[in-house]
């Protein structure tokens, strides 16, 4: 997959681009990630990027001519020959989700353009845009993070990037329930045990307590992921004794 990124500071990418999952994803040839400064395709003498909103009203907006350029630019790197997948990070979007990573994660490539100021110019919106994409109900700086948090959960998703046994941890694996605790040596540290099922070499008593674990969680926490899952007649129990305790 080829991902690119189109931003007033390339070099935020740097950290997380440079890093762990997503450093061997790239050295593995498995995605190709560039990050172009829109700066850099400013035709003024002075590389401004942004001007005063029409209209009036507090902050800046991003000029269209530079970032139609840097489009461009990059477009015709790709060379394709239809217009390719371009994001907006704004908090106007539709909200991201594990099965919008999925689906992404199925693209050759990604055009990523990360606003900054108030946001940019409305004809590059409509003129370029094809995806506007938010992380979340709240307000940041720019999209570059926003960015780096979706190559990030799509990454992961594209085979060869996580060992095997890695990938079975996946969202996926887990269908929509919030993951199990887990532990590690010692087994006991500062007095604290770990659950002795744990310890049983049992697989069957040991996944069987995991799922619950996981069930109890979602029940918990966000009985909402609970509401869409096919549990299977004893799972369903644990739920129906879950809600009775709780009436
Ligand atoms: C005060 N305004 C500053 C500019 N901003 C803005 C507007 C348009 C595009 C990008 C931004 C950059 N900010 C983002 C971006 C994404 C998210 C998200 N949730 O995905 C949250 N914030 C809106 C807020």
């Amino acid at each position: 997959m080829k991902v690119r990124i189109l931003t007033l500071f390339p070099e935020m990418f740097n950290g997380p681009f440079g890093t762990s999952i997503l450093k061997k994803a790239q050295e593995k040839e498995l995605i190709d990630i560039q990050c172009f400064n829109i700066r850099d395709f400013a035709l003024n003498k002075h590389k401004k990027v942004d001007d005063y909103p029409f209209g009036g009203g507090a902050g800046m907006v991003m000029t269209p001519q530079p970032i139609f350029d840097c489009h461009h630019h990059v477009t015709q790197m790709l060379n394709l020959n239809e217009p390719c997948k371009t994001i907006y990070l704004s908090p106007k979007g539709s909200t991201f989700t594990q099965e919008k990573a999925m689906e992404l994660a199925k693209e050759e490539q990604l055009i990523f353009l990360c606003g900054h100021y108030e946001g940019i110019d409305q004809r590059i919106i409509d003129e370029l845009v094809t995806d506007e994409i938010s992380i979340g109900d709240y307000v940041l700086t720019g999209g570059e993070l926003p960015a780096m948090v979706i190559v990030d959960a799509i990454t992961r998703l594209i085979p060869g990037v996580l060992s095997t046994e890695a990938s079975y941890e996946d969202e996926s694996f887990h269908c929509g329930l919030l993951e199990y605790p887990h532990y590690t040596r010692p087994r006991a540290f500062n007095g604290l045990e770990v659950p002795s099922v744990l310890l049983s070499g049992n697989h069957k008593d040991i996944d069987m307590w995991r799922r619950k674990q996981s069930i109890e969680l979602t029940f918990e926490r966000r009985p909402d992921l609970l509401k869409g899952l096919q549990l299977k007649k004893n799972e369903a129990q644990w739920v129906a004794e879950l809600s009775k305790k709780k009436e």
